[in-house]
């Protein structure tokens, strides 16, 4: 009466192989997922599959007896059992398990308040849209962040060797709007990961916070946002220590594999470089303002527009240090869909106005960033920093001249109130 499980993974499996197609016979049926298609081999219908260079087949057997008995046959030649059976096996093993990882619908987990529950999460199906793809971002650094995650998840053996937990950090800081929680979810939706969001401030205490690690299962991502402010609020009833041990205390090892931790902020210069340090943050990614890149990405995603020609003066704007969030930048673009001319106008218009100031705050908090970077790079530590702002010292130092010269054309001023370099960060803009 048992559910023999080697079955439904063979089923899944031969659905996926391309040599499914040369069937004579094969059932469609839509998946889970908008616009899937799902092919199952029809009964008594054979199925070539080649492993390590060997033919093997599989029949789809199916009885006519009362209980309608289903099996899968599989003809492997006899000299060559020995060789591929277990290994072959054990590849269907993996391949469908990706396959169903890849296929289950993903859950959003909150965190209640605990007094009297012994079950601390509650769960909602994940229908968050985003994706790698709709997010405006640097494609290095995002292809980047796609191979880090690909390489983490066949790493398994490489942790468990140094005798470290399964698991992998991420920093993700910057402005309001830039894409932080979005980013969080195309991970989940890239992964096929459940997310368990935590709130902080329905945490009761230390030990409650443990039970929450505890709770959560494996391939799944263990969301904080805000990590920054909550660390500012004096009344937090989790302490800081309470915090360390769960970004990377013993209690990690103890818990279900295979999970990324995220932690959003807005800013990271306040926060105790232990919070930050290699092992707790493996991965530090900057989210910055909208610069003209990202622009091109949001009018294509948002506009259907790949150039336009007000794309130069946009361009201008981006180039004198003016910025805006992509938030900001997409609420305009919707509102103005039916149009992309005016969408545009009003993104230059936006610029114009409020955007120059948000600019140079901007360029100021990159600069400051770096230098709290450096201390961290300089103690030789492996973390990753996967972040433009680096490279792109120059850049910010020239839009910074931009805007001065912007600034000063609009005020009429001297360029001898340029201050000097060492002071940059806090130039009178
Ligand atoms: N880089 C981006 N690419 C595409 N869309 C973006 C980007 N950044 C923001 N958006 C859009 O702006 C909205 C807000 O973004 P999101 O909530 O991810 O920002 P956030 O950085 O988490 O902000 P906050 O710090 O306030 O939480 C989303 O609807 C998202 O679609
Ligand atoms: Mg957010």
């Amino acid at each position: 009466m048992q559910t023999n499980h080697l079955y439904r993974k063979v089923s899944i499996y031969l659905s996926s192989i391309a040599s499914i197609e040369d069937s004579d016979f094969i059932n469609l049926f839509t998946g889970k997922k908008t616009h899937d298609i799902v092919l199952h081999l029809d009964p008594n219908q054979v199925v070539d599959d080649y492993f390590i260079g060997t033919r093997v087949s599989w029949i789809n057997e199916e009885k006519n007896d009362t209980n309608r008995c289903r099996t899968f046959v599989l003809k492997i030649r006899r000299a060559d059992k020995r060789k591929i059976l277990r290994p072959y096996l054990q590849h269907i093993h993996i391949t469908s398990d990706e396959l169903e990882q890849k296929k289950k619908d993903v859950k959003l987990y909150i965190n209640i308040d605990s007094h009297e529950q012994s079950r601390q999460w509650r769960s909602v199906p994940f229908k968050h849209p985003s994706t790698f793809d709709t997010i405006a971002m640097e494609s290095d650094l995002k292809n980047k962040l796609k191979s880090d995650l690909e390489s983490f998840l066949k790493a398994k053996h490489y942790y468990h060797r140094l005798g470290r937990a399964w698991k992998r950090s991420y920093l993700l800081y910057g402005p309001s709007g830039t894409g932080k929680s979005s980013f969080v979810a195309a991970i989940a939706n890239f992964l096929g990961y459940d997310v368990y969001d935590i709130d902080l401030s329905r945490v009761l205490d230390d030990s409650d916070m443990k039970m929450l690690l505890l709770q959560t299962t494996s391939k799944s991502v263990i969301l904080i946002e805000d990590l920054d402010r909550f660390l500012m609020d004096k009344s937090a009833k989790v302490s800081l220590s309470g915090i360390l041990n769960f970004m990377d205390g013993v209690l990690n090892a103890c818990c279900a594999d295979e999970r990324i931790m995220v932690y959003t902020m807005n800013c990271k210069e306040h926060v105790d470089p232990a919070v930050l340090r290699p092992g707790r943050i493996d991965v530090h990614i900057h989210f910055p303002l909208c610069d003209f890149s990202a622009f091109k990405t949001l009018a294509n995603n948002y506009l259907g527009v790949k150039d336009h020609k007000l794309f130069p003066q946009v361009e201008e704007f981006f180039q004198t240090g003016a910025s805006l969030s992509p938030a900001e930048i997409g609420e305009l673009m919707i509102a103005n869909r039916n149009s992309p001319s005016r969408a545009l106008k009003s993104v230059i218009t936006a610029l114009q106005t409020d955007g120059d100031g948000r600019g140079s705050l901007n360029i100021r908090r990159q600069w400051t960033d770096n230098s709290s970077r450096k201390s961290t790079e300089d103690s030789g530590e492996q973390s990753g920093f996967f972040s433009k702002e680096g490279v792109n010292a120059m850049k910010d130092i020239r839009k910074l001249y931009g805007l001065l010269r912007l600034k000063s054309r609009k005020k009429s001023e001297s360029f001898d109130r340029t201050p000097d370099s060492k002071d940059g960060q806090s130039c009178g803009l």
